[in-house]
């Protein structure tokens, strides 16, 4: 078993991939360019014998929009192939995340100029970065870790990285003692996608037994259209956590939704009672694409 996840070595990715490679015995973990590229080298594996460890939301800055998009609309190409263990989110765990502030040496911080991250990290840590470094362009790069090799490499005292503590110390830069991040409880949450069922974590606490994830495409354009779609959900008891609403891409006002609903697990009462609201939002013309229905772990302490 292998597991693909955002490189290079240091990223918050990397370390919830070596979290879960330890409790799912998975023997290599392959650092990615991109989250686009770790999920389609997993989805490319028709073995089975493939994870992606992708990051799916971030408790300050939302959804990362890039793998639910790239996740659901790989899930819906592989459909019509027979004979495919599809994939799907497997379990997801929700970790703790401090976003640091890594220089060189003899860093002046007034005359900063540039400072490197992922842009959902940067995105953590706008206001304080605002206050820091009012003049400061803000640059998007791959991940946090490729942002600490880029300050360790470029050896320019211009530039700074925001990254987690152990990018920082990777790549033999200094660290500001202080999150960055604009809110305490900075959490991210990952999810495991692959063909193969997995053991459930016993080191983990489980913050929601079974969280069912869905994509609805081709909800209607009428009046209640969405509010007609999402009824059968709660008149059948399931409680929904998430909703999302997404463009297609190439027409305005055409939207699909991504849903999280909360069931109870091994209860064969609520999946069929599950199935059935999937079989009615069927009759009413919406294409239902199942990302998952997993457990979601709290993978603090850790
Ligand atoms: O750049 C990294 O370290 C990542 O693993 C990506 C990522 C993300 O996409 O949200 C993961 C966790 C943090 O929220 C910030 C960045």
């Amino acid at each position: 078993m292998q597991i693909y996840y955002l490189g290079p070595e240091g990223t918050f990715s990397h370390q919830a991939a070596e979290t879960c490679a330890a409790s799912w015995r998975a023997e290599q973990l392959t650092a990615c360019p991109t989250i686009v590229d770790a999920i389609t080298r997993m989805f490319d594996d028709k073995t089975g014998n493939s994870l992606a460890c992708v990051p799916i939301e971030n408790s300050i800055d939302g959804s990362v929009t890039q793998t639910w998009d790239t996740v659901m609309r790989s899930i819906a190409v592989e459909r019509v192939e027979e004979n495919l263990v599809p994939a799907r989110i497997l379990s997801a765990f929700n970790f703790p995340i401090h976003q640091y502030l890594h220089y060189l040496e003899h860093t002046d911080f007034s005359a900063v100029e540039t400072v490197y991250s992922h842009p959902k990290a940067l995105a953590q840590c706008q206001v304080n970065l605002g206050k820091r470094f009012p003049k400061a362009q803000l640059v998007s790069v791959n991940s946090t870790a490729e942002a600490a090799r880029m300050v360790a490499n470029a050896n320019d005292k211009r530039c700074v990285a925001i990254a987690s503590q152990q990018a920082g110390e990777r790549f033999g830069l200094l660290r500001h003692p202080e999150p960055m991040e604009d809110q305490a409880g900075n959490v991210t949450r990952f999810a495991m996608i692959g063909r193969q069922e997995m053991p459930g974590i016993q080191s983990f606490a489980v913050v929601s037994e079974r969280v069912v994830s869905l994509c609805l495409r081709g909800v209607g354009h009428q009046p209640g259209g969405l509010v007609g779609t999402l009824a059968p959900i709660a008149e059948a008891g399931f409680n929904l956590t998430r909703v999302e609403s997404r463009p297609v891409g190439n027409q305005f006002g055409i939207y699909v939704f991504y849903l999280d609903v909360t069931i109870t697990a091994n209860d064969e009462r609520a999946e069929r009672a599950f199935n059935q609201v999937v079989e009615e939002l069927r009759q009413r013309q919406v294409d239902v694409v199942l990302l998952g229905a997993y457990p979601v772990y709290d993978a603090s302490g850790v």
